[in-house]
């Protein structure tokens, strides 16, 4: 949970997102009032239920974006999920929950990170004594110990092979999942966690020391960590902090009822309602209030609009925020602005090969350009077309780099137009290419 107010959470959603400024606004609000909620007292802690959000905009505005960062942010639990995908042939009601297991799951995985760092010390003690009785056997005598501990400190032993016994991680069991019965899966895991500790689930493997220590720090925290309380800690990071992107939501909206073999659309909003309302779902962590999870819901809203929605939906998501479609500007402001803008990713892995590249400004307009051009004659993508049209423009670059070692390699307009110009122009083309 952060304390930033929504001022300083907009700015820090400047550093990676252009523009969209009312749907940072709105999120920045949406996030505050959660750490509002955490300063309450009692029963009315309870009550007060997240305003959850509903973003419309074409695709590869940022949408998913803000969520992510945001999400990051307030170092919330955070799940991306396609709300077509419970339309699909297979799915039953109940799958919905599946959503709040995988949110635990994240949750957990987060909470684990976390808490190794806590007790990496010891963990880094313990794994040290591991690598030791590898090298050197357990009965060996203090002296002989002593002195590759030293040797192993100065990292003179890095590349020596030991052979360790690590557990392999979920390994074992395979999980199923029986069509109709969702939950059913639990208890193929549950089964699989027996069998793990009947044993049976460690195997022996030859490293070399420097490889081995990452694996073995791992497992040591993992001995050290009270996985009782890592879970209760998850369950309540999900309840009161987890954050749920569901994108695709106006591909939901109830058009035509059952299409082939699709669960209808309606349905699927329906089985979404009481999640968002606050249900209590059974993970096999334990049960799960989803009442204050913040849901936010996003899509373009081209042909349905937000009023096809459930009425019962349409409440449940009162924050509007419409983000809008990316100018020229945008995209030039997204290729060199934001933290790890593309600009900076493709300058840092050529100099990985010694190669530096040097992007004029007026190369960057004429990327904006193109990637406007291709956008309004083939589809519009948003910024996702500047990946496709940076790739193909540094696509020699790219390959020849490891051979141009010291050189400095200028791209500028000319050049772009050069790679990809003909391209632009070409409707046909770029429609695979670009
Ligand atoms: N305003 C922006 N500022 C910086 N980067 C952006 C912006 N809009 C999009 N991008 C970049 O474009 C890519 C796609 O954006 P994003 O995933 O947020 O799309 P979206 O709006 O959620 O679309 P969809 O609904 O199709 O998922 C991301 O890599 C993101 O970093």
């Amino acid at each position: 949970m952060t304390d930033f107010s929504p001022r300083e959470i907009v700015s820090e959603l400047d550093r990676f997102i252009v523009g969209q400024t009312d749907a940072k606004r709105a999120v920045s609000i949406a996030l505050r009032n959660r750490w509002r909620r955490q300063q309450l007292e009692g029963s009315l802690r309870e009550e007060v239920l997240p305003k959850n959000i509903l973003m419309i905009g074409p695709t590869g505005v940022g949408k998913t974006e803000i969520a992510r960062r945001l999400a990051k942010l307030a170092n919330a639990p955070f799940l991306k999920v396609e709300a077509t995908k419970f339309t699909e042939v297979g799915y039953v009601g109940r799958d919905v929950e599946q959503i709040v297991r995988d949110l635990v799951e994240v949750a957990i995985a987060q909470v684990r990170e976390r808490k190794r760092k806590d007790v990496q010390a010891r963990a880094q003690l313990a794994a040290e004594e591991r690598v030791l009785d590898a090298l050197v056997g357990a009965n060996a005598s203090s002296a002989t110990r002593e002195s590759f501990r030293k040797k192993l400190r100065a990292g003179e032993l890095n590349d020596k092979e030991i052979e360790i016994e690590t557990q392999s991680s979920g390994g074992g069991m395979p999980m199923f999942e029986i069509p109709g019965m969702p939950g059913a899966q639990m208890g193929a895991i549950s089964i699989g966690d027996i069998f793990g500790k009947l044993g049976g689930r460690s195997k022996t493997r030859r490293l070399t020391v420097e490889s081995s220590h990452e694996i073995l720090i791992n497992e040591e925290s993992d001995k050290l960590l009270d996985t009782e309380q890592l879970t209760l800690e998850a369950i309540s990071a999900v309840e009161n902090n987890g954050i749920v992107f569901l994108d695709e939501i106006d591909k939901i909206c109830a058009r035509d009822g059952r299409v082939g073999g699709d669960v209808s659309r309606e349905g699927v909003q329906r089985d979404l309602l009481p999640l968002i309302e606050g249900t209590t779902v059974s993970t096999k962590h334990g049960a799960v209030k989803t009442d204050h999870i913040l849901f936010i819901a996003s899509g373009a809203f081209h042909v349905a609009k937000p009023s096809d929605l459930l009425p019962e939906l349409q409440g449940r998501l009162p924050i509007r925020v419409e983000l809008q479609a990316l100018t020229r500007d945008d995209m030039r402001r997204i290729l060199t602005e934001p933290e790890a803008s593309l600009i900076k990713q493709y300058v840092a892995l050529m100099q990985t090969e010694g190669v530096t590249l040097d992007i004029t400004d007026n190369a960057i307009d004429a990327l904006a350009d193109v990637a406007v051009a291709v956008n309004s004659t083939v589809e519009n993508i948003g910024a996702r077309r500047l990946q496709t049209v940076m790739e193909r423009v540094l696509d020699e670059i790219s390959f020849t780099a490891p051979d141009r070692n010291g050189e400095t390699i200028r791209v500028d307009a000319d050049f772009v137009q050069k790679h990809v110009g003909d391209l632009a122009k070409n409707a046909d083309l770029s429609r695979f290419i670009l």
